[in-house]
């Protein structure tokens, strides 16, 4: 049984507690942590677990097998490294950290160690339907990808969240599985802004268009809109020589109803990526009892961050970015 210790007790982190105990099989979390006490006690209520206060001491507890990271993206880093440097398997939450910089300490730090211990949550290269374009994509039958059109929209985000985050915190999702989907790597990014939505702040531009292009070529668009109102609409369409390929959304039942015949459209990313989040974390616990990382690695993670930066100084500067992550290390490969 891999025992493990939660830090950060907010919304994902208590998901996913409740979805290792008692969901998933061969795990058990047996300590949270949170710099907010109430919140870590009413997680350690969910799983009759220890609470601490400092990430340090969950990490460094003998009980503790394997660390599950659900804090805020600027606090991954240290918990991190000092999981790499207990020599503890860690499953850190999307983004593995904010600027390029700290995720190349992270995969400096993991090779240095010598083991494969860092798994991101990039869960959409889970999912069912992400995974049955990739199928359809990868058996050639519609020739080369030449074009991406996908959407993430979000009901609402917070007073506090800003331009910046639009990449770092949401499109980041994208970023990591778009060019796993077609198997190349990103060459220049671009952002062009619309007129801002009335539901918005001045500390954020909303929505966003963002481009990125491949090195074979490919021309991505994903529209950004976290305050789109109406639900959590997720979209990916890719069109290629013979054929488009297109996403399938999770199915809801066809209503006809007073004249109208109406479907309904997620509102949380809790519910539209449930089972990718079951399957990944699954396949994480699986792996580490493996001694490996079977899912996306702090290699990934280091490549989604050059590639945000270079949004977000495309967001600042309105011109065309490079995105240069360098090869690949062997230890990766
Ligand atoms: N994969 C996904 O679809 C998905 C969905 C939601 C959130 N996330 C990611 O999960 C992470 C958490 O997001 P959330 O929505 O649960 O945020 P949240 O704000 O609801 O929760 C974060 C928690 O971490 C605590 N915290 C802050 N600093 C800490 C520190 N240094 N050590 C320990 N705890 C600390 C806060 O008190 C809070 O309880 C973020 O990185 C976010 O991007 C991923
Ligand atoms: O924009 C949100 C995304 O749609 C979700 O999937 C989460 O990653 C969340 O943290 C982001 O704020």
């Amino acid at each position: 049984m891999l025992r493990v210790g939660v830090v950060g007790c907010g919304a994902i982190g208590k998901e996913h507690i409740k979805r290792l105990n008692n969901k998933l099989q061969g795990v058990t979390v047996v300590v949270v942590s949170d710099v907010f006490e109430e919140g870590a006690k009413t997680a350690a209520a969910l799983c009759d677990g220890k609470v601490y206060t400092d990430a340090n001491a969950l990490i460094n507890d003998a009980e503790v097998d394997a660390i599950v990271c659900t804090s805020p993206g600027f606090a991954h880093v240290e918990t991190v490294l000092a999981a790499i440097k207990a020599g503890k398997p860690v499953f850190c939450e999307k983004p593995l950290a904010t600027t390029a910089d700290d995720c190349k300490k992270i995969v400096d730090a993991e090779i240095a160690s010598g083991k494969h211990l860092v798994q991101v949550g990039f869960m959409r290269r889970y999912d069912k339907g992400y995974i049955q374009v990739k199928e359809a994509l990868d058996s050639g039958e519609f020739g080369a990808p030449l074009m991406l059109h996908c959407t993430h929209r979000n009901p609402e985000v917070g007073t506090d969240y800003t331009t910046p985050m639009a990449v770092h915190d949401t499109a980041i999702h994208e970023i990591d599985c778009l060019h796993w989907l077609v198997d190349d790597e990103y060459e220049s990014a671009q952002v062009i802004m619309p007129g801002s939505t009335k539901y918005t702040h001045s500390e954020l531009k909303d929505p966003q268009i963002m481009l990125l292009r491949t090195k074979k070529g490919i021309c991505i668009d994903v529209e950004v809109f976290v305050n789109c109102k109406f639900g959590y609409d997720i979209n990916c369409e890719v069109v290629c020589e013979e054929g488009v390929v297109k996403m399938p959304a999770p199915a809801t039942p066809i209503i006809r109803k007073e004249g109208r015949l109406s479907t309904g459209i997620e509102t949380s990313w809790i519910n539209r990526f449930i089972d990718s989040y079951d399957v990944e974390l699954q396949d994480w616990v699986n792996s580490v009892a493996k001694g490996e990382v079977n899912g996306p690695t702090a290699w990934d993670g280091y490549v989604a961050a050059v590639t945000a930066d270079a949004l977000v100084r495309a967001q600042q500067s309105g011109n065309i970015e490079a995105i240069v992550t360098g090869e690949c290390p062997k230890f990766y490969k």
